[in-house]
C-alpha cells in the first residue's frame, strides 16, 4: 500500500487589526474581559517545518533581531506542547519568516503560533481537530485562537471566543510600523492606570460597525473603528499622535492605533487610495516604514506539502 508522509510543510498565517476593540474589567485572572471584531490581513509571516535531530528555531526577515530563538518563543512553546500531547519528541526544525512587525499590535507571534499548531499537525499526522486546536492555540495567547480562525470575527472572553462576521467585498489598509515595539501588558496596565484617573471614556457595542461591514462600504466604516487601548498606546508613545494625523493628511479614510500598537492602521478608499497614502506617508517621516494590505483574509493554511511516498 502506498502512503504519503510529509517531508516539509509550509504555512502562511496573518496578521490582524482590532476594527473594534473594546476593553472591559480586569478579571482576577490578569486577563482583561473584551469585545473585538477582528480582521486578518494579508500581512503574513510564514512558517517552514522540516524533521531535525532537535527542536531549532531560526528567524528572518521584518524585525527578526528582536525575537527569541529558543523556549521563549511561541513557536518553540507550540511544538513541545503538541509534542507532549503526542507522546513523542519535538524533533523539528522551525524557519519563520517575518512579515509582520515584532511587538507591533498586529499578532505576530500569534501567527507564527498558529501555523506551527496547523504545519505539526500535519507533519507529524495527528489528526487533531479545529477544536482540539483551539486549546492549544488559547493556552499560548489570547490572538492565537483568532489567528487559526482568519477572516472578520466577533471575539469575546479573552478575545478567544470567536463568531464569524459577513464582511462585504476586501477592505484596503496602509500600516505604519513604529520606530520600536509596545509590550501588551505595559499598554493594558496602561488603561487601567488611566481609568484610574478617571479616563479615557469606553467604547460601546460594534452593532454600527458590523452593519458597515455587511455593506462593505469603507466610508460608512471609517467613523467607527475604534480601540480602547489607543489612549494607552499613545500615552507610553506619544508621537502615535503625528503619526495617526499624517495618515488622514496624506488621503486615509480613518487611522487607528492597531490592538496594543505601536502600528497604526489607515483604512483607504479602495486599492489605488491606499497605495497613494502609503507613497505619502512614507515621506513624511513620522514612522519606521509603511506596508500596504487588505482584508479580510484566510486564517493560518497550509500552502506548500513536500511529501514522501513510502510503498
Ligand atoms: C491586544 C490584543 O492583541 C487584541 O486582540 C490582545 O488582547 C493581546 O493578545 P496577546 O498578545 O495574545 O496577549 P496574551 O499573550 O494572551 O496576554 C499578554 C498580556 O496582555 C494582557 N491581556 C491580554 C489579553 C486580554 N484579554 N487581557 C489582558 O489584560 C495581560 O496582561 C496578559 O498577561
Ligand atoms: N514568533 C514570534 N514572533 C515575534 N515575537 C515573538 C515570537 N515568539 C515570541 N515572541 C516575543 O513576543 C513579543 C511580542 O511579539 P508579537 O510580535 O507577537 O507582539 P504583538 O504583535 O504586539 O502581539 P499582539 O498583537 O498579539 O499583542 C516579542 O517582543 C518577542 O519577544
Amino acid at each position: 500500500m502506498l502512503s504519503v508522509v510529509p517531508r516539509a510543510i509550509s504555512v502562511r498565517a496573518p496578521s490582524k487589526v482590532n476594527l473594534h476593540l473594546a476593553v472591559g474589567d480586569l478579571r482576577p485572572d490578569g486577563y482583561h474581559e473584551l469585545t473585538t471584531v477582528f480582521q486578518a490581513l494579508s500581512l503574513s509571516d510564514q512558517v517552514d517545518l522540516v524533521p531535525a535531530p532537535a527542536l531549532t528555531v531560526r528567524v528572518r526577515g521584518e524585525g527578526a533581531r528582536d525575537v527569541p530563538t529558543d523556549r521563549r518563543n511561541l513557536v518553540w512553546k507550540a511544538a513541545t506542547r503538541l509534542a507532549h500531547r503526542a507522546g513523542r519528541e519535538p524533533l523539528v526544525e522551525i524557519s519563520i519568516d517575518k512579515g509582520i512587525p515584532v511587538a507591533g499590535g498586529m499578532a505576530g507571534g500569534s501567527a507564527d503560533a498558529a501555523a506551527a499548531l496547523l504545519g505539526l499537525n500535519a507533519l507529524w499526522q495527528l489528526d487533531l481537530s479545529r477544536d482540539e486546536l483551539a486549546e492549544f492555540a488559547l493556552e499560548l495567547g489570547s490572538d492565537v485562537p483568532f489567528a487559526m480562525h482568519g477572516g472578520t470575527a466577533l471575539g469575546t472572553g479573552r478575545g478567544e471566543k470567536l463568531l464569524p462576521v459577513l464582511a462585504r467585498d476586501t477592505f484596503h489598509w496602509v500600516l505604519a510600523f513604529g520606530k520600536g515595539g509596545l509590550s501588551t501588558p505595559d499598554v493594558f496596565r496602561e488603561l487601567d492606570r488611566l481609568r484610574g484617573q478617571g479616563q479615557p471614556p469606553k467604547l460601546g457595542d460594534p452593532e454600527k460597525l458590523m452593519h458597515a461591514l455587511a455593506a462593505g462600504d469603507p466610508a460608512q466604516l471609517a467613523p467607527l473603528l475604534g480601540n480602547d487601548l489607543q489612549a494607552a498606546a499613545i500615552s507610553l508613545k506619544p508621537e502615535l499622535r503625528r503619526t495617526l494625523r499624517a495618515g488622514i493628511t496624506a488621503g486615509a479614510l480613518a487611522g487607528i492605533v492597531s490592538g496594543s500598537g505601536p502600528t497604526c492602521a489607515f483604512l483607504c478608499a479602495d486599492a489605488d487610495a491606499a497605495v497613494e497614502v502609503s507613497t505619502e506617508l512614507s515621506g513624511a517621516g513620522v514612522c519606521r516604514s509603511v506596508r500596504v494590505a487588505y482584508g479580510p483574509v484566510s486564517g493560518a493554511r497550509v500552502i506548500d506539502i513536500e511529501p514522501i511516498v513510502k510503498h
